[in-house]
């Protein structure tokens, strides 16, 4: 980038940011009804225009399939709308008569929407829907490899608001997105929230910049397959999962773990999925190409097996949708172990639940802390020790983890962005909704008088002090007790400083 992209991106920002301050200070007077009015039509237009920004993200990023991407724009338009369209997000939300305590929503302003380019249309989407529904205005920061195709999700949610009576100038999204435009968009002092979702050093610059942020970075999601599982439905849940949009959400599986009793069973079962088992000269090939430096290669996110399988000088079957490599090891020397976000999946071998547990803590230690642990089992004691032992976020049962993950098969908030937790450096372990964006007032009354404070009673004399009071009173010297203890006391302390 030359120096005068920087500077344009950075002047961009700053207009956004004052059009959004002039706009969200409007829109911070409407009332629910309103405001709900808009979401719903911005909904409705993420539906309508679903198909259109998926094909855009696919030509426009090379990752995932159209279908898919589809899905993901409807899931953010349907799904998430139909989680956040009762939320009570204006004036007084909720009455505590018992301890007389009225909540306020506030909304905190501008929000700094970080988008990545694996979810570029859906994540703007949701991001919209959750930051005007608690009456924030939000500016957009493309990823570099997805700006044309954020660009025009904004531009259609910003349209569809404005449709249906938002202020001008709520939404907006820099068009050409360049590191400092995009520091200067998170740190500028109108910016009141960040909601950062992408790669790690986006998230990092998002939580130094000390503002307020809700950043979520990459996962490494282990799944056990217990030996009390259903083994065809979790390959076919797994398969259907993995290979969803070819691999590109956090919460996707990226390494199986199964006990060494029952692995032929899973084996089998994902090989009836059009699962390919890697041999050891394919999974080196492979293997190759999935890291450079230690770091995720973007050229294999997101892509089928068949170009993956390209890339790396193999050959596979035609009915190939996911490729597995059989792994014994965790660790940048082994790039089976990373986070893939391609349909790509290790699969381990374990003797019993104790390595099973300490295989998958493993696997979340090596870059997915916090974030998301998958089972499939049958037994609600071993669910439960699982659920209590992984260091994640969501753990979800018997169902794909990129569905489970992010709500669409299981009962969590529906969302493209999922808190990680203590364990990966966030402030909620939960899935951001709505109800994440906005500040709580708490309107308290009095309901109990505060006692008056009394000075606390005298301690009793000791046996010393009490022998010296009473000698002391048998001489008449005309002197009350409290009088003789306070001299008592100013004489020890004199002899003790
Ligand atoms: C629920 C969910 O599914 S959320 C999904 C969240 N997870 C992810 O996005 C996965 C994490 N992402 C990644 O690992 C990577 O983004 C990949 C592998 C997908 C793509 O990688 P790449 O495009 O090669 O690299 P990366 O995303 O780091 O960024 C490329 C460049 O764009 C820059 N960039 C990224 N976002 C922005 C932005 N918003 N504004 C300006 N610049 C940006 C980066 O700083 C980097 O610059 P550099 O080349 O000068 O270092």
């Amino acid at each position: 980038m030359t120096l005068d992209a920087d500077l344009y991106s950075i002047q961009e920002v700053r207009t956004y940011l004052a059009q959004a301050k002039e706009a969200q200070a409007k829109f911070a007077t409407y009332s629910q009804e309103q405001v709900d009015r808009i979401i719903e039509a911005m909904s409705k237009v993420g539906v309508e225009n679903a198909d259109r920004l998926a094909a855009m993200a696919v030509e426009e990023t090379g990752f995932g399939n159209v279908a898919d991407k589809r899905m993901k724009n409807l899931f953010a338009a349907q799904d998430v709308y139909a989680s956040v369209k009762d939320v009570k997000t204006v004036g007084i939300i909720r009455k505590d008569e018992e301890n007389k305590v009225w909540e306020v929503a506030q909304p905190f302003g501008i929000v700094a929407g970080v988008v990545p380019s694996t979810n570029p249309t859906s994540t703007v989407i949701y991001k919209s829907m959750v930051s005007l529904k608690a009456r924030n205005a939000i500016v957009f920061s493309p990823h570099p490899s997805a700006a044309k195709c954020t660009l025009e999700a904004a531009r259609l949610m910003a349209q569809a608001a404005v449709a249906a009576g938002a202020p001008e100038g709520l939404i907006h999204c820099v068009t050409k997105p360049t590191l400092p435009g995009t520091n200067e968009l998170m740190k500028h002092k109108l910016t009141n929230l960040i909601l950062a979702t992408g790669g790690t050093p986006m998230v990092r610059a998002a939580y130094s910049s000390g503002k307020p942020a809700y950043g979520v970075g990459p996962g490494n999601v282990p799944v056990y397959i217990h030996h009390t599982a259903d083994f065809a439905a979790a390959a076919r849940r797994i398969v259907q999962s993995k290979t969803f949009d070819y691999g590109t959400i956090c919460a996707s599986e990226q390494a199986l773990v199964v006990e060494e009793s029952t692995k032929h069973q899973l084996i089998a079962a994902l090989k009836r999925e059009g699962a390919y088992f890697l041999n050891e000269q394919e999974k080196e090939k492979v293997a190759a190409i999935v890291t450079i430096n230690g770091s995720l290669n973007a050229k294999i996110v997101g892509r089928s097996p068949h170009v993956i399988a390209q890339m790396a000088g193999i050959t596979i079957p035609a009915d190939t949708r996911v490729l597995v490599a059989e792994e014994n090891n965790v660790g940048k020397a082994y790039p089976m172990s990373v986070e893939k976000l391609a349909p790509i999946l290790a699969l381990y071998t374990v003797q019993g639940d104790n390595e099973a547990f300490a295989r998958c803590r493993e696997l979340l230690d090596h870059g997915g802390l916090g974030h998301t642990a998958g089972i499939h089992a049958q037994d609600d004691n071993v669910i439960a020790a699982y659920g209590q032992a992984m260091p994640a976020s969501r753990i979800p049962v018997n169902t794909g983890t990129t569905f489970g993950g992010i709500g669409a098969t299981t009962g969590v908030q529906p969302a493209f962005t999922l808190g990680c937790g203590s364990y990966g450096g966030n402030i909620t372990s939960d899935n951001i909704g709505a109800k994440h964006m906005f500040n709580i007032k708490r309107v308290a009354f009095g309901i109990k008088e505060m006692p008056q404070s009394t000075p606390a009673p005298a301690a009793p004399a000791t046996q010393a002090e009490e022998a010296v009071l009473q000698a002391v009173s048998s001489m008449n010297v005309g002197l009350s007790r409290d009088e003789i203890k306070n001299i008592i006391k100013s004489v020890l302390t004199e002899m003790t400083t």
